[in-house]
């Protein structure tokens, strides 16, 4: 058992239930560069960091939310488990934090981020509305050598909308659990969301996404309106 994953279980968090027991999701937000591309933004020159709550998980089964009304993107993510607790960690060490992985969609509600981003107000009801987590099962960290290479899709009724590397990331995994940890204690299965790559765009009701990571993890949500 990794040593992440034993000091996880003797906190008593079994890592594997993340999206259950997590306390926290930490997301970084424009975090590649051919999205930074895309949307015609500058490299910010700190992780951008915004929280979601536990609340907005869902789990393969269950369906996204939107409403009719609103502009709601998919954004698919290397989502990094957090195996033990880590405050003030060098990059150098940040990855002995690491517990597993998962494959997470970051949801995210234009319609009120473009609103917040305007008024410079904060993203959490574009980020944290209840549905704006999936999240596929727990990917034990041994199955992934190196989180700064790894592939990435989705498709969008069976259309490819997104194929990346996390090798495009501005800040790599290490940078982010190093600058999260400088700034909030980061524990035993909590989440952190790394960013997407090109390609994020809407979705509507009765879409269907598929993604996957490597050959480790393919899930399939869809999407249903609350009116
Ligand atoms: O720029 C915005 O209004 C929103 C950006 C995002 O939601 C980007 C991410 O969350 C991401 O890059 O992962």
């Amino acid at each position: 058992m990794q040593a992440s994953h034993l000091a996880a279980r003797m906190a008593g968090v079994n890592l594997t239930s993340f999206s259950e027991v997590g306390r926290k999701i930490v997301g970084a937000a424009l975090n590649y560069k051919s999205l930074a591309q895309d949307l015609k933004v500058q490299h910010p020159p700190r992780p951008v960091i915004f929280l979601k709550p536990t609340s907005s998980y869902i789990n393969v089964g269950q369906d996204i939310e939107i409403s009719k009304s609103d502009i709601v993107n998919y954004e698919v993510e290397l989502g990094v488990i957090i195996g033990k607790k880590c405050k003030n960690i060098p990059e150098s060490s940040a990855l002995d934090c690491i517990g597993g992985y998962c494959l997470a969609l970051d949801m995210t509600n234009v319609s009120i981020l473009s609103e917040a981003r305007k008024a410079s107000a904060p993203w959490d009801l574009g980020k944290g509305f209840d549905t704006a987590c999936p999240v596929s099962k727990f990917i034990p960290k041994e199955k992934i050598k190196n989180p700064d290479d790894v592939k990435l899709w989705l498709k969008l009724n069976g259309t490819i909308k997104q194929n990346g590397n996390t090798n495009d990331m501005i800040f790599s995994t290490a940078h982010l659990i190093s600058f999260v940890s400088q700034h909030m204690t980061l524990e035993p299965g909590d989440l952190l969301l790394t960013g997407s790559p090109s390609g994020v765009g809407p979705v509507r009701p009765n879409d269907v996404l598929e993604c996957g990571l490597e050959d480790l993890v393919t899930m399939k949500f869809s999407v249903k309106a609350t009116d």
